[in-house]
């Protein structure tokens, strides 16, 4: 019987997590799932954001669902010194579990064309693979300080911080079409032209049959959008691949419909990559929807069971066409498109 740990966080984490963990419980009956805080919550509780409790629960589990953490920008929580804000309980948890590579899916289903404000033309068939870097750059290790006027982080990555993440979207790839674009600023950069020039030569060492290409990252902001059909694979570090993937939730349509899943040395990080959106937090409205696919690649990526995982995908696509959440502009609320997500779970699938 896996374990899954759950962490619902603040904001709409709760939200999105319910329904996440009422989906599971439908495709996988024999999981078990035990909660624990993170974030600000923790922090108000137990004066940490990533307790102690929680982090002992991490190794029993086979997996880890987490919602998401942080407050809105007048929080008390961002007044509290830097390491015990709920981000930095974020941060402590993904380098605790070892999660090195977050995969992040930018997909445009067929029939849901209509969901992105991209021309239908530009958004059909859209299928990208994000492969953010996340323990290393500028968010964590490395000086960092404000003092008075000024302040400073420093983005550092080490040849084995590329090669191991670099691996993963070469893996990644081998599966899909076989092109990988790395994204970087190599034309400013130190730390980028490290990155360029080791993830070349591991393809060159190791993947000569996929097709590499190396694009700088403000003109990839304007590309993936306007373009999305060129890229398969993108693989960059940590704070460049943040924001491009925010960026690539206008393609599907909302940040309410980006899962992901971080992988590394031990049981795997699944959470929607959006934040806890504290403008509709409590409401009852935010989309389940990402909270969900990220159940999904729980199963497909934590547990290894794709059938499942399958099975998550195509109800939520269908949920999608039958009961749109409000940032899609439907009218579903949460529990609304989630009993549409577990109708659809019953409903076989044609062809
Ligand atoms: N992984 C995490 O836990 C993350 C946490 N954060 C934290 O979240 C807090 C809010 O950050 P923001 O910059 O406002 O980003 P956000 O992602 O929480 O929200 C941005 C906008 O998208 C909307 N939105 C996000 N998820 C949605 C969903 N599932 N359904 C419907 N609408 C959705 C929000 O209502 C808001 O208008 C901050 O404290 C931030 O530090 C931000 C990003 C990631
Ligand atoms: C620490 C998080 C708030 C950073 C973030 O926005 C993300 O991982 O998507
Ligand atoms: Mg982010």
């Amino acid at each position: 019987m896996p374990k899954i740990i759950t962490l619902p966080g603040d904001g709409i984490g709760p939200e999105v997590t319910a329904a996440a963990v009422e989906v599971l419980r439908e495709v996988a009956p024999d999981l078990t799932f035990e909660e624990r805080a993170i974030g600000g919550g923790a922090f108000d509780a137990h004066g940490d954001p990533f307790p102690q409790a929680t982090r002992d629960a991490l190794k029993e589990a086979d997996a880890v669902l987490l919602g998401t953490v942080g407050g809105a920008h007048d929080s008390p929580w961002n007044a509290l010194p830097r390491e015990k804000r709920p981000e930095s309980g974020l941060l402590a948890l993904r380098k605790a579990l070892g999660c090195y590579a977050n995969l992040r899916p930018v997909r445009v289903q067929p029939g849901l064309e209509h969901l992105s404000p991209l021309k239908p033309g530009l958004a059909r068939g859209v299928d990208i693979l994000i492969v953010r870097e996340l323990l290393g750059g500028i968010y964590f290790d490395g000086d960092r300080k404000i003092e008075g006027n000024a302040a400073y982080n420093t983005m550092r990555y080490t040849t084995p911080e590329v090669e191991r993440v670099a691996k993963v979207a070469f893996w990644a790839a081998e599966q899909r079409k076989g092109r990988v674009t790395s994204v970087d600023k190599a034309n400013v950069l130190e730390v980028s032209e490290l990155w360029r020039r080791d993830v070349q030569a591991l393809r060159d060492r190791e993947y000569r049959s996929l097709h590499l290409n190396h694009e700088y990252v403000d003109s990839v902001a304007m590309l993936i959008v306007s373009n999305p059909g060129r890229y398969d694979v993108i693989v960059t570090e940590n704070l460049f691949g943040d924001i491009l993937s925010d960026l690539a939730a206008v393609i599907p349509g909302s940040l309410g419909l980006m899962p992901s899943a971080s992988l590394g040395d031990g049981p795997g990080l699944f959470e929607p990559i959006h934040g806890s959106a504290p403008d509709i937090a409590g409401q009852g409205i935010a989309n389940p929807a990402a909270a969900i696919m990220s159940a999904g690649m729980l199963l497909r990526h934590g547990l290894s069971r794709p059938d499942a995982a399958n099975q998550i995908d195509r109800a939520v696509a269908l949920a999608l066409r039958e009961r749109p959440t409000r940032d899609l502009g439907g009218q579903a609320d949460t529990r609304t498109f989630t009993r549409a997500v577990l109708e659809a779970l019953g409903t076989p699938a044609v062809g």
